[in-house]
C-alpha cells in the first residue's frame, strides 16, 4: 500500500524512516525532525496503514504488509537502504523489516517495543473496544499508557493534541492494526538481525516495560544495546525528546 509521507531535510542525507505507535500519526515524531535534519540526515515519517491520511486497508493486516509498505516507500523515493527509528507497532515493523529485508537496512533503533506483545485475544478485545465503543474510548485509556501522569499534568494542552490524534483515529484502522501487533511473535526471529541495533525503553511503560520487552529484543539481536530512559513512558521519544533524540543520532553516527 501505497502510504502518506513526509520527507525533509538535504537530499544526499541517509535516508532516516520513523514508523509511529498504534493510534499515532506522523506527528508523533515532530520533536525529533529537527535534530534530525539539522545533523545532515533525510527524514522520511509516514502514517501506517489506517492511520492518519494513509488509506484504511480492507481487512486486518499483516506485520508482512506494514513492513512491505515500508520497502515500498523506499523503492519509490528511489531509496536502497535507510536507517529504520520505530516505536512501539513501528518497532515492531522496523524488526519484521530487520529480520526480512536485511538488504534495505543501514541501522534499526527499536523504541518502546515488543517483540511479542498480548497475543490474538488482547488485540481482538482492543480492536472490538474500537468498533464498539469509538476512538474516544480508546484515546481515554492510550493517554494514561502512553504519558507517565507527572507529563499529563505538566502539559494539559500537548496531552489534548495526542489524546486528540488517537480519537481521530480510523476505528477501523487502528483494529487493522491490532491484527497485525495480535499475530505478531517475532522472538525466535530476533537473533538473525544483523543490522547495528539501538533498543530504547522507556522506564515508566507499562505497555512495553523494559524488563519484559526492550530487554528481551537487546538480549537476543546480536551486538544491540539497551538504554532506559528515566520519566518515559509509552511515547518516550516526546516525553523525553532529548534524550531519545540524542541516543538515535548517536546510534547513526556510530553505524555510518
Ligand atoms: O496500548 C498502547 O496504546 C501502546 C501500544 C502498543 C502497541 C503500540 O503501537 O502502542
Amino acid at each position: 500500500m501505497k502510504v502518506n509521507y513526509v520527507a525533509e531535510g538535504p537530499a544526499d542525507g541517509e535516508v532516516v524512516v520513523l514508523s509511529g505507535s498504534i493510534g499515532s500519526n506522523l506527528s508523533m515524531w515532530a520533536p525529533q525532525v529537527a535534530p534530525l535534519t539539522e545533523a545532515g540526515y533525510r527524514v522520511v515519517r509516514y502514517d501506517q496503514r489506517g492511520h492518519g491520511r494513509t488509506p484504511v486497508p480492507p481487512a486486518p493486516c499483516s506485520l508482512a504488509e506494514l513492513g512491505g509498505d515500508v520497502a515500498e516507500l523506499l523503492d519509490d523515493l528511489d531509496v536502497r537502504r535507510a536507517h529504520v527509528v520505530g516505536l512501539s507497532l513501528g518497532g515492531m515493523t522496523a524488526m519484521w523489516l530487520g529480520i526480512n529485508r536485511p538488504e534495505r537496512l543501514r541501522s534499526l533503533v527499536l523504541c518502546c517495543t515488543s517483540a511479542m506483545l498480548g497475543g490474538p485475544e488482547t488485540w481482538a478485545q482492543r480492536a472490538e473496544l474500537a468498533r464498539s465503543k469509538g476512538m474516544t474510548a480508546v484515546a481515554d485509556a492510550s493517554i494514561g499508557r502512553w504519558f507517565t501522569a507527572g507529563w499529563l499534568a505538566a502539559n494539559p494542552e500537548a496531552a489534548r493534541e495526542y489524546h486528540h490524534m488517537t480519537a481521530a483515529t480510523p476505528a477501523e484502522g487502528y483494529a487493522a492494526c491490532c491484527a497485525a501487533i495480535g499475530g505478531m511473535d517475532l522472538v525466535a526471529d530476533l537473533p538473525r538481525i544483523a543490522a547495528p541495533t539501538l533498543v530504547i525503553s522507556g522506564a515508566d511503560d507499562p505497555a512495553t516495560p523494559p524488563e519484559g520487552h526492550g530487554k528481551v529484543i537487546a538480549d537476543a539481536v546480536p551486538g544491540a544495546r539497551l538504554a532506559i530512559v528515566e520519566q518515559a513512558a509509552h511515547l518516550g521519544n516526546v516525553e523525553q525528546p532529548k534524550q531519545f533524540t540524542d541516543l538515535i543520532v548517536e546510534h547513526l553516527e556510530s553505524a555510518r
